[in-house]
C-alpha cells in the first residue's frame, strides 16, 4: 500500500510555525491541515491527539473557534482548519442559507400545473414525474440544485426550468427579461452544456410553437456557455477576480454544470459575486469525484438538504430515471454508483455495456491494447488519412478513450500512452517517436491565457499543406468553432491516447476502457473514481482492471473531511477519520 509522501509545501508551512511560535504541537497541526487539505480535505481530524494536547493547542494565540481571525480554527471535534478554509465554509454556507430564506412561492398551483404540462406535453406522466417536480420547484427560488447520474435529463429538465423562468420572470422576482448565463467548470464542460441547451432547444422549438412559451426558447443563450473562470473575469496576470463582492456578476439566472467538480474556494467566489437577487442553478452528478482542489461541495449540499431540518430541504431535487439507451451500461454504472462491483462482472461478455478484461500483468495490459486497437481500427484508419479534416478527426476522437486511474508508470496515462502511439505507429507507419505526428491527440496540461487553451482542452495535430497545425474546438470568442495552433506556440501538453480519469471529468466518449492498477491496496482506487470513469461512457465500458482490484476500489469510498454538510445541515455532525 503506498503512503503519500509527506509534501515540502505541507512540512514547509509547519517549521515556519514552528519558528514563529516556538509550538511543535501547532507545527505538527498545521502540517496535518496543510497535507488535508492537499487531498482535498476542508480540515484535519486530530484524532491521535490526546486531550491534553488538544487543551494546548486550543489554548494557543493563534488558535481560535472561529468567530475572530485566528490563523488556525480548532472545533469540539477536533477538527483543524486554515483560516481560509474555515473562511470559505462559512462564508459559502451564509450565502446559500440567505439564498434559501429568500424563498418564495409566486406561482398559483393551478398556473403550474398548465405550464407544466405544455413543457411536457405528450411525455409520460409517470417517467416525467421528478423532471415536473423539479420544474415546478424552481419558481420563486434564489437556489436550487438538480443532480442526477448521467443521461438522467438534467440538461433537458434545466431547459424547461428556463422557459418556466422567462415567462414568469416578474412574478418570480426578476427583471422583465433576466440575463441568463450558463457555465461549467472546464471549457470542454462548458462546450458540451452548449450543445446539450441547444438540443435540447431544438427538440422542444416544434412542439412549443404557438403555446405560451414559443418566444422564451430565444432568450437562452446556449452559444454563450463558458468556464466559470471567465465569468468571474478572472485576471491571470493579477491572480484575481474581477467580480466579487463589490462588483457583482451581470446575471439573473445562472446555470452552472458539473457542479462536482467546483471546488470551495471558487464556489464561495461565485456566490459572492452573484447579485443576491439573481438564482443559481447547480446541475451535478454528487456521486462522482470531487473537485480537484480542496472541498467537496456538491455532495455536501444534497447530503446536508436531506436533512428535513436543512433549510436547503426543497431545493435539491434528484433525477433518478435514465434516459439514454443502454440498459446494460446504466445497469452496471448503477451497480458501481452503489457499491455492487458485480454489475460489471455480471456483464462480463456484452458487447454494448460494460465488461471487465482481467488486466494482471504487462502482457494483459498489451493484450488489452492490442484488441482495443483492432475494434478501433477503422476510426483510426480514417484519423491517419491525408483528407481527414479537424471536424471529422474530433468525432474520431470522441468515440473512443482510453482512461487511467493513474498517471505515471505502466499501468497509467503515462504508459499506456506509449504503447499506444508505439502500436499505431506500427500499423499506420509513422514513427511514434517524433513528437508531432499527423493524428496525434494531445491534452493541455497548464493554462495558457494568451491563446485561450485550458487545462484539459484536446487537440489534435493534422499535417496539412503548411505543415503540422494542431486543432482545438474549445472556443476562445463567442461564435468561434476550430482554431489552429503552430505546435511552437502551445502551452505544455501530453499525447492523449489514454488520459487519467481526473482528466475525463465533464467529458464522454461512446466507448471507454478504464485501467486499474493490478494492485487491490492502491490507495488512489476507490468508487468516485471508477463510478466517474465508467460513467464517462455512452455506449461501452471496459474495465482492464483485476477484479479484485475492481472490487476493492468500489468497496471504498473517499469522505472529504469538513464543516459545510454539518452548516447546510442545520445541525452539528461528527465525522470519521483520522490525520494525525
Ligand atoms: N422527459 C424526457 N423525454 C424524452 N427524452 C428525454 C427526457 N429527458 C431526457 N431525455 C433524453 O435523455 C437523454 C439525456 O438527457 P440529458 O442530456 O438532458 O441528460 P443529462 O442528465 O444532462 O445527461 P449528462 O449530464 O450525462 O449529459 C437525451 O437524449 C434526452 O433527449
Amino acid at each position: 500500500m503506498n503512503v503519500p509522501a509527506e509534501r515540502a509545501l505541507d512540512l514547509g508551512l509547519a517549521q515556519w510555525v514552528r519558528e514563529r511560535t516556538g509550538s511543535d504541537a501547532l507545527a505538527r497541526a498545521a502540517q496535518a491541515a496543510s497535507a488535508a487539505e492537499g487531498e482535498g480535505h476542508a480540515c484535519a481530524r486530530l484524532v491521535g491527539l490526546d486531550d491534553a494536547g488538544i487543551d494546548t493547542l486550543r489554548r494557543h494565540a493563534w488558535v481560535g473557534a472561529g468567530d475572530a481571525f485566528r490563523p488556525f480554527v480548532l472545533d469540539q471535534e477536533r477538527r483543524f482548519w486554515l483560516w481560509r478554509n474555515w473562511r470559505h465554509e462559512q462564508r459559502l454556507a451564509d450565502a446559500l442559507l440567505a439564498r434559501c430564506a429568500a424563498r418564495a412561492h409566486p406561482l398559483a398551483d393551478a398556473v403550474l400545473a398548465v405550464d407544466i404540462a405544455t413543457l411536457f406535453d405528450g411525455s409520460d406522466a409517470e417517467h416525467t414525474a421528478d423532471q415536473r417536480a423539479a420544474v415546478g420547484a424552481v419558481a420563486g427560488s434564489r437556489l436550487f440544485v438538480l443532480t442526477g447520474g448521467p443521461g438522467t435529463g438534467k440538461t433537458t429538465t434545466v431547459v424547461r426550468m428556463l422557459l418556466m423562468l422567462l415567462r414568469h420572470a416578474r412574478a418570480c422576482g426578476l427583471p422583465e427579461r433576466p440575463l441568463v448565463a450558463l457555465a461549467a467548470p472546464t471549457g470542454k464542460a462548458a462546450q458540451r452544456l452548449a450543445q446539450a441547451i441547444s438540443r435540447g432547444k431544438d427538440d422542444l422549438a416544434p412542439r412549443l410553437a404557438g403555446s405560451a412559451f414559443d418566444r422564451q426558447l430565444d432568450a437562452i443563450p446556449h452559444e454563450q456557455a463558458q468556464t466559470l473562470h471567465r465569468l468571474l473575469g478572472y485576471q491571470p496576470a493579477r491572480n484575481r477576480f474581477a467580480y466579487g463582492v463589490e462588483h457583482r456578476v451581470p446575471a439573473d439566472i445562472v446555470v452552472v454544470d458539473e457542479a462536482s467538480m467546483v471546488d470551495l474556494a471558487t464556489m464561495r467566489q461565485l456566490v459572492e459575486a452573484l447579485p443576491t437577487s439573481s438564482l443559481l442553478i447547480l446541475l451535478g452528478d454528487p456521486d462522482q469525484l470531487a473537485s480537484v482542489d480542496a472541498g467537496s461541495v456538491l455532495a455536501d449540499v444534497v447530503a446536508g438538504a436531506a436533512s428535513p431540518a436543512s433549510p436547503l430541504h426543497g431545493h435539491v431535487a434528484t433525477l433518478r430515471r435514465v434516459w439514454r439507451a443502454g440498459g446494460d451500461l446504466q445497469r452496471a454504472i448503477q451497480a458501481v454508483r452503489d457499491g455492487d462491483a458485480g454489475g460489471i462482472e455480471r456483464a462480463r461478455d456484452a458487447a454494448e455495456g460494460a465488461s471487465l478484461r482481467a488486466c494482471t500483468d504487462a502482457a494483459a495490459l498489451h493484450a488489452c491494447v492490442d484488441a482495443w486497437l483492432d475494434r478501433h481500427a477503422a476510426a483510426h484508419a480514417r484519423l491517419f488519412s491525408d483528407a481527414i479534416d479537424p471536424a471529422s478527426a474530433f468525432a474520431v476522437l470522441r468515440g473512443s478513450q482510453v482512461l487511467c486511474a493513474l498517471r505515471e508508470g505502466r499501468f497509467g496515462a503515462a504508459g499506456v500512452n506509449a504503447r499506444i502511439g508505439e502500436r499505431l505507429g506500427v500499423r499506420h507507419g509513422f514513427d511514434a517517436a517524433q513528437t508531432w505526428y499527423h493524428g496525434r491527440p494531445v491534452i493541455v496540461t497548464r493554462n495558457d491565457y494568451a491563446h485561450g487553451l485550458f487545462n484539459g482542452d484536446v487537440g489534435i495535430a493534422l499535417a496539412g499543406e503548411a505543415g503540422v497545425r494542431v486543432w482545438f474546438e474549445t472556443a476562445a470568442r463567442e461564435g468561434e468553432a476550430l482554431r489552429s495552433f503552430s505546435p511552437r506556440v502551445l502551452p505544455a501538453c501530453e499525447t492523449a491516447w489514454a488520459i487519467t480519469i481526473h482528466r475525463s471529468q465533464g467529458s464522454e466518449y461512446d466507448d471507454v476502457a478504464v485501467v486499474l492498477p493490478p494492485d487491490p491496496q492502491h490507495r488512489l482506487l476507490n468508487r468516485e473514481l471508477v463510478y466517474t470513469a465508467i460513467s464517462r461512457a455512452r455506449r461501452r465500458a471496459e474495465l482492464w482492471a483485476t477484479a479484485a482490484a475492481l472490487q476493492a476500489a468500489v468497496a471504498r469510498r473517499v469522505e472529504r473531511h469538513g464543516g459545510l454538510r454539518a452548516r447546510l445541515a442545520g445541525s452539528p455532525q461528527p465525522q470519521q477519520g483520522s490525520l494525525f
